[in-house]
Parts: structure tokens; C-alpha cells; sequence
């Protein structure tokens, strides 16, 4: 057996102290993977005066991360510190001292990935970012790797397990959206600052992650149209259901020849999708390619062992690829440019919900509008509201146009029998 490899983490949180379990836990099984023992030399931490239990004894906590970026005797740097800049110049300056890096942080890979992936190759070493997309599911080397030969031209992920797991609890146990943020908070499900999740920030930069491996192409966050679930109502998912639909928040990510679109939302899916039945904190990433056809991968996209078994898989990747020679190639070169398509080439389905005056000539004002630009409807929906002088319309569109449809909500704004435009979702279909 060779020399022991030591590991540097930054950050003992959720993440941190999981890695630090599974490394001790499964010592004999890594050290036969890798062919060597692997020790947690040290840790950084923000502050030294925090109670952590046990798992704190058998290794060096500092508040100084050059302890652990200029420490000779650590091959590997784990960064589960969480942020941004300071993380992202922790990993670049460990790269820059010859280390290999994993970490499980979306926020900085989605905006600087490709550049310390670059670096990385430079220093010919290894920078691994499995747990940053959908927690502890092997997706992203799925990607690159297991379908590698396959063309992919969609992608639909339930990637962030705090929305995930909101959106299961309000359907299907009817409590409130304040409340199951708070207790997936302290389940450790949500980043340090909640907005992120429910805003599809944190999706967004998943998405974007899978997107520019799964279509070797650099996407921005940017390029990502993003809106969260922090605005749907409990009548949105009741009349959803009715309607035969779950709501998800998904990203989605789309290529049609050349041309790609990408984008996180509140989603209606049927309740037959594979996606509709995942729950709770767990995530599953629908990958459709040209050769294999449908697959979905599923399981727990947030929590403390799932994700750090995500880390330290990479870890032993990193530390296989080590001894046998062959570290600095975990970043392959985007090999087609960028292409967005347009609002007149995205097409979807939509789920619409208003409100508007009960009177004669109202469903008639509706349907030219819709017809005006080429709106076709699927399912329609009227209830009374208000003893009789107001009626929650809504409807399913067919598949249209973004700007078609974007055009209709204008419409339906200045419109004089509409009182008041109350929900608007993207709605999906079929599978591929
Ligand atoms: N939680 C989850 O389920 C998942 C998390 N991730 C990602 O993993 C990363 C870590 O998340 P999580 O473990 O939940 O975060 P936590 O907030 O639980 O832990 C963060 C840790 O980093 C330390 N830390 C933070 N900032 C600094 C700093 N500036 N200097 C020194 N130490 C610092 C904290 O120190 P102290 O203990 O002293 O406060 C703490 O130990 C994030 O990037 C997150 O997005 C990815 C997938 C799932
Ligand atoms: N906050 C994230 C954690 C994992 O990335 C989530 O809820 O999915
Ligand atoms: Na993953």
C-alpha cells in the first residue's frame, strides 16, 4: 500500500462533517480503491469556538485557510465552505500550489467553472464537481462519461431539493410554504441564504452546469430564464391537479439542431411523468438522447451523507487518477459554439389562470385574443367566484410560441373583462 494521502476540507457544515464520516466510516474500502489511506488533515472553519461534537477530535480545525492551501503534505483540497468569491479564490489558489480540488459548489462552478477548469488543466491536476448538481446522483459523470458516445438534446431536472421538497408538502399534505421552508432549513436541504432555492437561482446554476456538459457548449448563467416558487399559491396546485397536472420547479434545457434553450420554472408536468412522482428532498435529472432514447436519474439531491458521498467519490477519482499518472484532464473544451434560440422558436404548453368579469361576451373577448395569436387551448376550467360576479378562468394552452404567449398575457392585461391575470405556468407534455 503507498503513502497516505491527505486531504484538506474547507467548510463543517452539512457537507463537511458527512465527508469527514464517510472518509473514517469507509477507510478500509477507499484505501483498497485507491490504494492508500486517506486522512482529513485539516479543516477550516469560520469560527474555532463552536461546539462539534466527537468528529471534531480526529482532525485539525483553523480559521486560516493558508494552513490548508500551503500545507505541502495535503494532495487534495474539498471545498463544502458554500459562497462565492472567497471560494472560488481558496480553489483557484489551491489549483495555482499544484493541489486537486473537488468541491459541491454550484454558485461558483456555474460562473466560474470553465475558468478553473482551465486552470486546473494548466496545473495538471484534477478539479471534480459531482455533489454541485443533484446532491448525491452521479449525474454529471453520467453525462460526460456514460453517455458520451449520444447525442442529448433535452434535459428536465428536479434539481434543488428545498423546492422540491416545499412544493410535495403544500400538494400533498396541504401546509403552508413558510413553514416547510423552515423546517428544510433545518434539515440542512437549504443553501445558507433560502432565496437562492426558491427564487431558481440554485437550480439556474445547475442547470446551466448540465447544459454545457450535456451539449458541450459554454452556457451562462445568463443565458438561463429563471423564476422561482416563492408566488405559487395552494389554488395553483389544487386547480393544477384537477387539471391532471404536478407542479414541479424544473430546469430544462433544450437543443433543436444547433440551436439550445435553457431555463428553470415552476413546471406542469402530468401526473404520469416519470417526474410528477418525485418527492420531497429528492431530485431526478430526464435525459433524452438521440441513440438511447429516455433515461432519468433519481435520487437525493440535497443532505448531508448523499451529498458528501458525491464528494468523496470524487475524491477518489481524483486520488486513482493520482497514482496511476494520468491527473489535469477533468475539463473538456466546449466543442460548438453557444446558440440561443429565440422567444419565436421556444415552444411549450401553458397553464393560465385568471380572473375575470362573470358576464356575457367575456369567454368570447378571451378566445379572440387567444386566436388573434395563434393560442389554441387544450383544457379549460370555469368556477364562480364572488356569488357569481367573478369567474376563475383556466385554461391549457396547446403548444405555442414563448412570444406568441407573451403577447396573449399583454393582451389580456389592457382587456376590459379581465380583471386580474392570477397565475401563468409553463406546461409540459410529452416526454421527449
Ligand atoms: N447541504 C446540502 O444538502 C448541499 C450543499 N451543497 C453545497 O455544499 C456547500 C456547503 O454546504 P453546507 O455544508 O450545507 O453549508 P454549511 O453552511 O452547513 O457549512 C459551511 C461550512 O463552511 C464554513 N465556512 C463558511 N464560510 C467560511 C469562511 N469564509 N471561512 C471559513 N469557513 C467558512 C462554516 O464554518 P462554521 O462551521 O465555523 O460556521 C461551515 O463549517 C455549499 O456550496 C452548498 O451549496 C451541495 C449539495 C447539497
Ligand atoms: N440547497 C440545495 C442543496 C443542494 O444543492 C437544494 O435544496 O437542492
Ligand atoms: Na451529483
Amino acid at each position: 500500500m503507498a503513502q497516505q494521502m491527505n486531504v484538506g476540507l474547507l467548510g463543517f457544515g452539512t457537507v463537511g462533517t458527512g465527508v469527514l464520516e464517510i472518509i473514517e466510516q469507509h477507510q478500509d474500502k477507499l484505501a483498497h480503491q485507491i490504494g492508500a489511506p486517506v486522512k482529513v488533515k485539516k479543516v477550516l472553519v469560520s469560527s474555532l469556538d463552536k461546539d462539534r461534537g466527537p468528529a471534531a477530535a480526529h482532525t485539525e480545525l483553523t480559521t486560516n485557510a493558508d494552513d490548508i492551501l500551503l500545507d505541502d503534505d495535503i494532495d487534495v483540497v474539498v471545498e463544502v465552505m458554500g459562497g462565492m468569491e472567497q471560494a472560488r479564490d481558496y480553489m483557484k489558489k489551491a489549483l495555482e500550489q499544484g493541489k486537486h480540488v473537488v468541491t459541491a459548489n454550484k454558485d461558483v462552478m456555474a460562473v466560474y467553472g470553465s475558468e478553473l477548469l482551465k486552470t486546473a488543466n494548466e496545473q495538471k491536476c484534477d478539479l471534480f464537481y459531482e455533489a454541485s448538481v443533484a446532491g448525491g446522483i452521479p449525474i454529471l459523470r453520467t453525462i460526460v462519461e456514460g453517455l458520451a458516445s449520444d447525442r442529448i438534446t433535452k434535459m428536465m431536472g428536479i434539481v434543488n431539493g428545498t423546492t422540491n421538497y416545499i412544493l410535495t408538502q403544500m400538494t400533498k399534505e396541504g401546509r403552508l410554504y413558510e413553514d416547510v421552508l423552515k423546517e428544510a432549513q433545518a434539515l440542512g436541504y437549504a443553501e445558507a441564504d433560502p432565496t437562492a432555492d426558491v427564487e431558481g437561482l440554485d437550480a439556474a446554476r445547475k442547470i446551466s452546469i448540465l447544459g454545457t456538459l450535456g451539449f458541450s457548449m459554454n452556457l451562462d448563467l445568463d443565458d438561463v430564464s429563471v423564476s422561482g416558487i416563492s408566488s405559487v399559491t395552494s389554488q395553483d396546485l389544487q386547480y393544477s391537479k384537477q387539471l391532471g397536472y404536478t407542479m414541479k420547479l424544473i430546469g430544462i434545457a433544450v437543443r433543436d439542431g444547433d440551436k439550445v434553450e435553457v431555463s428553470v420554472q415552476p413546471t406542469l408536468v402530468p401526473h404520469e411523468h416519470p417526474l410528477a412522482s418525485v418527492d420531497d428532498e429528492f431530485n431526478a435529472v430526464y435525459v433524452y438522447g438521440e441513440a438511447v432514447g429516455e433515461t432519468m436519474f433519481y435520487g437525493p439531491g440535497a443532505g448531508k451523507l448523499p451529498t458528501a458521498t458525491a464528494v468523496v467519490s470524487d475524491l477518489v477519482e481524483v486520488l486513482k487518477n493520482k497514482r496511476l499518472g494520468v491527473t489535469g484532464n477533468s475539463a473538456i473544451i466546449p466543442q460548438f459554439e453557444k446558440q440561443l434560440k429565440t422567444d419565436e422558436e421556444i415552444r411549450s404548453k401553458y397553464f393560465l389562470r385568471i380572473h375575470a368579469k362573470d358576464k356575457r361576451g367575456t369567454f368570447a373577448a378571451l378566445t379572440r385574443i387567444f386566436d388573434e395569436h395563434n393560442v389554441s387551448l387544450e383544457k379549460i376550467l370555469q368556477v364562480p367566484l364572488n356569488e357569481g360576479r367573478l369567474a376563475e378562468i383556466i385554461v391549457v394552452t396547446h403548444e405555442v410560441t414563448k412570444k406568441d404567449y407573451e403577447e396573449v398575457l399583454e393582451r389580456l392585461q389592457d382587456e376590459d373583462v379581465v380583471v386580474e391575470i392570477k397565475s401563468s405556468y409553463r406546461t409540459e407534455g410529452d416526454m421527449s
